[in-house]
């Protein structure tokens, strides 16, 4: 796929998240992969939900650093780490969903635990609600360079494989693709609204 459609692809995601409330004010941030070297990041500061393909900023993989001069999320360190972790990641979309900011300051620990949904099966290589999916769940930090460091020295790769969660922040998820990192982020949100009912309803 040409990088012109990958960005068009992500433009149109962004607009989708952005149209269900999930970048409310200018939280996220989303990303494509280039190649090894490059990645384009959405501009600091906008709108998410009307980001055209002129607010992508091209982002060194190895140091952030955006040859424009302009300025890339304050979240870039976050971004590039998963597409130095994995290779094969293609897109990351970052989201301030009320659901994601919610549960993840109920979570007591490091970890989300969610079992016993059929749309557990919505995540890559997920194939059966038995399982114990576990999500990350990583303490907020403005200093964004520390909270990449702990989330690499703390956690393992397979514990990435969808994403993670930041604490009071939001979620954090990527894909092999745009269309695999919006089924990530669907399939999450989805869940955490029934856990977050679930566990309502559990204390009534
Ligand atoms: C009110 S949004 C606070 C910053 C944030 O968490 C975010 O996702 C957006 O930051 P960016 O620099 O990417 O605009
Ligand atoms: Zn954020």
């Amino acid at each position: 796929m040409t990088q012109q459609l990958q960005l068009a692809e992500l433009v149109a995601a962004c607009r989708w998240l952005g149209a269900k409330g999930w970048a409310p004010a200018t939280g996220g941030n989303m990303s494509v992969r280039q190649d090894t070297q490059w990645c384009w990041l959405s501009e600091s500061g906008k709108d998410k939900g009307s980001l055209t393909e002129s607010d992508f900023l091209q982002v060194s993989i190895a140091d952030n650093t955006a040859p424009s001069g302009r300025t890339p999320s304050a979240e870039t360190g976050l971004h590039t780490l998963i597409y130095r972790l994995f290779p094969e990641a293609q897109a990351v979309l970052h989201v301030h969903t009320v659901n994601a900011t919610v549960l993840s300051r109920l979570v007591k620990g490091n970890r989300l635990t969610l079992q016993g949904y059929e749309m557990q099966k919505s995540l890559r290589g997920q194939s059966s609600h038995l399982d114990a999916l576990q999500i990350p769940v990583f303490d907020n930090d403005q200093d964004i360079s520390v909270l990449a460091q702990r989330i690499h020295s703390g956690t393992s790769k397979e514990d990435l494989q969808w994403g993670f969660l930041l604490r009071g922040h939001g979620l954090t998820c990527w894909g092999r693709n745009v269309e695999e990192a919006r089924r990530h982020l669907e399939g999450l949100e989805f869940l955490f609204e029934c856990e977050i009912l679930r566990r309502r309803l559990e204390v009534l």
